[in-house]
């Protein structure tokens, strides 16, 4: 039987992040790859020079064609850029009642540069982040979601615990690329009862571009795939660190991770 995964997300015109990496990582695990697009980025390797966004009605529109075709068996939500396109992606998410639902609630690249409006965060916490089975925020997104401060593990640890208890958040997975270099790799997962470690050795690059995506979309497809939330989580985490180990050294900044790198084996 074929499985069927949708992204929410903006264009990467680099192709290294956004819905160009979902798509990518989907093929992978052999997952069919259905997307609306909310947002076009002019970006690559050294940062975002144009953003424009899709009409609300059209990224609705998306969505419905989908989901009144497809069973679609997991949905991710990347780069919703503003508050009136998180409105209507969580109507058409509701209408359809899509239950596997992968929230990557993306803020601030790693980079630290704010990708979505003030108002949109408010949304994001109130609309989407409660209807997930799984958030995850890198560092700058969960010391917004949280309100703390985050440089140690046991500081991720409290953001973990804060916005599941603060937002209502089912399962949290606060990611660490965004960490000094003795704890890059390491997130954190919070699900009310326990916190666990997931823990990979930093890998000395800058070519980081789209971690946080590919690690979303890799979730995305595990679950579509039927494994459980944890087994996806595990999953996902040995894939996005693979990708970044055979990560692709184009461009002149930050390039991207090698999603097909078992087709394409550099080490
Ligand atoms: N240099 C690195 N070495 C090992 N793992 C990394 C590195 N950078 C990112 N990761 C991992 O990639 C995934 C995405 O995290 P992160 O880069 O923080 O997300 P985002 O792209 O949303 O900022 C996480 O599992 C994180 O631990
Ligand atoms: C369109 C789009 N969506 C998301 C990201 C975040 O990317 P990353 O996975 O590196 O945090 C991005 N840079 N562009």
């Amino acid at each position: 039987m074929t499985q069927i995964a949708l992204t929410i997300a903006g264009s990467d015109s680099g192709g290294g992040a956004g819905i160009q990496a979902d798509l990518k990582t989907f093929a992978l695990h052999c997952v069919h790859g259905t997307s609306a697009l909310t947002c076009v980025t002019a970006q690559n390797t050294l940062g975002v020079t144009q953003v424009e966004a899709m009409t609300v009605s059209m990224v609705k529109a998306q969505i419905e064609a989908v989901g009144s075709d497809f069973t679609v068996n997991s949905v991710k939500t990347g780069m919703l850029l503003h508050g009136e396109i998180i409105e209507g992606v969580a109507e058409s998410i509701n209408k359809f009642g899509f239950s596997k639902l992968v929230v990557d609630p993306v803020m601030v690249s790693r980079a630290g540069v704010q990708l979505i409006d003030d108002d949109a965060i408010a949304l994001l916490t109130k609309l989407l982040i409660p209807q997930a089975a799984i958030v995850t925020p890198n560092r700058y997104e969960a010391e917004i979601l949280s309100g703390l401060t985050i440089n140690t593990i046991e500081e991720v640890k409290q953001a973990a615990v804060a916005i599941y208890e603060r937002l209502g958040a089912k399962v949290v997975l606060v990611k660490g690329g965004g960490l000094l270099n003795s704890h890059r790799g390491t997130d954190i997962w919070y699900d009310g009862t326990e916190l666990k470690i997931l823990s990979e050795k930093a890998i000395e690059t800058s070519n980081t571009h789209g971690t946080g995506c590919t690690l979303s979309a890799a979730i995305c497809a595990n679950l579509a795939l039927e494994q459980d939330l944890w087994s996806s989580v595990i999953a996902a985490k040995k894939y996005v660190t693979a990708a970044l180990k055979n990560f692709l050294n184009i461009g002149a900044g930050n390039g991207p991770v090698g999603h097909f790198f078992p087709l394409i084996k550099k080490i």
